[in-house]
């Protein structure tokens, strides 16, 4: 296997050493905060509040809370949506839910996720979306991964990585090959239509999409996963074990934390799906770095080519240990998160046809004669994006997210000690009346104009965080999104005959249905 320091060795002769100039300031929340409901955040003293064990929820066995619910009728785990909503109505804005030992704090207003943003320090803590995951990598020698990790080692490797991700200017340099494989998946989506409109299997198709064009992120390759037999046989293969991960995941974070002392069969399961995908990835990373160094060697490598690892590699605080979890998460998360978006965003669309010609408007004047988008286009793009936006108000990829309280807090006049685990519940109050006009509505425009825009708490919709611990894959999944939805738009016209798509809660969100839209060309 090639080790870091061979091929350093020979990139350090082409690439000047670049140093990760990070702004790790966080949002400035205060500048944000300009609606307001008057709504009492938190009383002046900690000790003045009720304490923790007071705070309002559901009440069940001790310990077990509401485990054996769950466990009586799983169903209801995919419908946690629902459950979120009802402990809003019937215990307030601040809730506390026990399952199996675990106490959650869930918090159902954007003045109290503004709170606890606030309370951050340099370092927010978040304990793992996943733990069934975490504790696969610790078992494997594997480092935890930007998601996982907290602290001085959190923060230097976020440094590394965002420098290339999250920076506007870096993130578009991947724009020219994600709009091949754009262009490729719409040629293969033309063949799919069946006479109906329909695509048969759209969703999957469209995870295709995704990991094809994660693979090239990460690889600088062409993976052939919605076009040769054999890429779409391997590209099956690792969503379909992605699926599962997800879906042992669930289980597992709603059953009795006996996996945590003895490997269940469903930890077993879900270990032999991971051993599956890190291997997969593993193996295209050392491809990826043997093709790395034989460019560099031949003196054939420009700048386009290999813009993760180049940087990667380059970077002092990156191990290579490192490298492969990061690699790992990049090319999966594309498979819950955007390709999940992009199909709720066809539903929104289809379903919305007044707004769709306006973004299909749009999506003509954002497009090259080629077909191809540029950066100054993607960052002229404004319908679009607001459509986008609304799509994730109404059809989220994550019902919460999760910290741990970085020091006690005074929330709603209850005691919040530190190191209590919090459900930043963007989710419930996306859809509250109360909170924003005409919730249930598909309005993009609430989002376009300044007058309305001020009149929404910023802190109701964010989808991908705030702050240094903000998803770093941000700028990925927009650009993507804008690519795909102008391209799909500009050739097509989305019909939807069915009734209303609802998601299923598999730690993320999914579309809990095959999202049926019927495509109908356009005039050329
Ligand atoms: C629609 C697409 C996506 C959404 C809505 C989304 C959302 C999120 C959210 C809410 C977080 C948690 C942030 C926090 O704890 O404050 C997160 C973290 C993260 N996301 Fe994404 N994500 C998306 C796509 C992606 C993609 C495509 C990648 C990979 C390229 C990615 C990689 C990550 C990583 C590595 C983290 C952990 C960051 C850290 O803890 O420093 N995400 N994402």
């Amino acid at each position: 296997m090639l080790t870091r320091g061979s091929i350093l060795a020979c990139a350090s002769q082409i690439f000047a050493r670049h140093y990760p100039q990070v702004c790790m300031k966080s949002t400035a929340v205060n500048d944000l905060d300009k609606t307001q409901t008057p709504v009492s955040a938190s009383c002046s003293d900690y000790d003045n509040c009720l304490p923790f064990s007071k705070i309002p929820g559901p009440r069940g066995l001790p310990w077990f809370g509401k485990w054996l619910e769950y466990k009586l009728d799983y169903s209801k785990v995919h419908r946690r949506d629902k459950i979120l909503k009802k402990l809003q109505s019937e215990y307030g804005d601040i809730v506390k839910e026990t399952i199996a030992g675990r106490h959650i704090v869930h918090l159902f207003h954007p003045d109290y996720i503004k709170l606890v943003y606030e309370s951050e320090g340099k370092y927010p803590v978040v304990p793992p979306i996943l733990e069934s995951v975490a504790m696969y990598r610790q078992n494997n020698d594997l480092t935890p991964g930007l998601g996982n990790s907290n602290g001085e080692v959190w923060y230097k490797l976020r440094a590394a990585v965002q420098y290339i991700l999250l920076r506007p200017r870096k993130a578009m340099d991947f724009l020219p090959g994600q709009n091949k494989v754009a262009a490729d998946f719409m040629d293969k989506l033309d063949g799919l239509i069946a006479e109906n409109g329909e695509v048969p299997d759209l969703n999957h198709w469209i995870l295709r999409w995704g990991l094809e064009s994660a693979a090239n992120n990460c690889f600088d390759i062409r993976m052939g996963y919605f076009k040769t037999k054999e890429g779409l046989q391997l590209g099956d293969k690792i969503i379909q074990a992605n699926s599962d991960v997800f879906d042992l995941a669930t289980k597992l974070y709603f059953s009795l934390p006996v996996y945590r002392i003895i490997p269940t069969p469903s930890l077993k399961k879900l270990f032999d799906q991971e051993d599956f995908i890190n291997g997969e990835a593993c193996k295209y990373l050392d491809d990826a770095l043997e093709r790395y160094k034989k460019a560099v060697e031949s003196g054939t490598l420009t700048e386009d080519r290999f813009l993760f690892l180049t940087h990667m590699l380059q970077s002092e605080q990156v191990s290579d240990k490192d490298l492969r979890t990061i690699i790992l998460s990049i090319l999966t998360d594309t498979l819950s998160t955007t390709s999940q978006i992009l199909l709720n965003n066809l539903y929104n669309l289809a379903t919305n046809p007044e707004k769709q010609e306006i973004a299909a408007e749009e999506s003509r004047s954002l497009l090259s004669s080629s077909g191809e988008l540029t950066s100054a286009a993607f960052n002229s793009s404004t319908y679009i994006r607001a459509c986008i936006k609304e799509s994730f108000r109404l059809h989220p990829v994550g019902l919460d997210i999760l910290r741990l309280s970085p020091c006690n807090l005074a929330i709603g006049g209850y005691q919040v000690p530190e190191g209590s685990y919090l459900c930043l519940n963007n989710y419930v109050h996306s859809l509250d009346p109360k909170v924003i006009p005409n919730a249930e509505a598909y309005i993009p425009e609430r989002w376009l104009r300044e007058s309305d825009r001020d009149k929404i708490n910023p802190y109701l919709l964010t989808p991908f965080s705030l702050g240094t611990r903000m998803c770093v894959g941000r700028r990925f999944a927009e650009q993507e999104l804008v690519l795909m939805l102008a391209k799909i738009l500009t050739r097509y016209r989305l019909e939807w005959h069915y009734g209303k798509m609802h998601q299923r809660f598999r730690m993320l969100l999914i579309p809990d249905q095959e999202v049926k839209v019927k495509f109908i060309r356009r005039e050329a």
